[in-house]
């Protein structure tokens, strides 16, 4: 996996961005698989900037996103197509009919996600998937335990990632239980692969991820079996690293 050290969260989405913008301009009809979270809000910042000051155009590029809650509609504020609307479609040129997130209400969810398997394998497969890590190593809603070989499923959310993503709901009660998520194998059907992760709360799982051994314990280890893996990490992300220790030993 190939490691890019960036000073702060703000450098983290510039640097994103710019790895995106570069897959969209090399190929109009790139499929992008797209995360949710806090982390990426930079990275979406910057992809509108340069949609509107560059014009970045994604007028032929489609997306896919890793997952949604269960039980949350379209419209409901807290779900991921919302997310996605605010942070970025209602903002670029991505036509509305391109843009893929799991229907987190569909009235029966097993066929939901073998149709979002098959769309995406409709479409070519990803292209460029961006990641980002939950400070238990999940990737996508994949929790610790996730099979190599899973695909679009619904998965139970684990304590730690409910109370972590609790800061968006008015209480806790109100976060979802459940998700429909890409598995692990969806995810390792990306072409390339690009994980972004900042702050000191995702050291250890950065550290996991690329320095321990590949487990399903840890789900974004298992990154290490595919080809081509971007990680881009802020300093404090970093912190944990041998790289990281022995940059600061370089410096003495
Ligand atoms: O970027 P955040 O908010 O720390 O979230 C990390 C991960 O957790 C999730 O939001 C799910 O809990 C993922 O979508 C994301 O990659």
């Amino acid at each position: 996996m190939k490691l890019i050290i960036v000073k702060d969260y703000g450098e983290l989405g510039k640097k994103a961005a710019g790895l995106v913008a570069d897959e969209v301009k090399s190929n109009p009809k790139v499929v992008l698989g797209l995360a949710t979270g806090g982390t990426p809000v930079g990275m979406y910042r910057e992809l509108i900037k340069l949609h509107q000051e560059e014009s970045i155009d994604f007028s032929q590029a489609s997306s896919f996103n890793l997952d949604e809650y269960v039980g949350l509609a379209a419209t409901h504020p807290q779900s991921y197509r919302a997310y996605m609307q605010e942070n970025l479609f209602d903002h670029i040129n991505l036509p509305a009919g391109h843009t893929h997130v799991p229907t987190g209400d569909a009235a029966d969810l097993q066929q939901e996600c073998a149709s979002y398997e098959t769309a995406i394998r409709e479409a070519g497969g990803i292209d460029i998937q961006v990641l980002g890590i939950g400070n238990n190593g999940h990737i996508g809603f994949n929790e610790p335990g996730s099979s190599v070989e899973s695909t679009t499923r619904v998965v139970q959310l684990t304590e730690s990632t409910i109370e972590a993503n609790a800061r968006y709901f008015a209480s806790i009660e109100e976060v979802p239980t459940q998700a429909i998520s890409m598995g692990i194998k969806t995810i390792l059907g990306a072409k390339k692969v690009v994980l972004l992760a900042s702050g000191e709360t995702k050291a250890e799982a950065v550290r996991l991820m690329l320095e321990g051994e590949a487990t399903a314990d840890v789900p974004a280890s298992l990154l290490q079996h595919h080809p081509d893996v971007t990680v881009i990490v802020d300093e404090a992300a970093a912190s944990q690293l041998t790289v990281a220790a022995a940059n600061k030993e370089d410096k003495r």
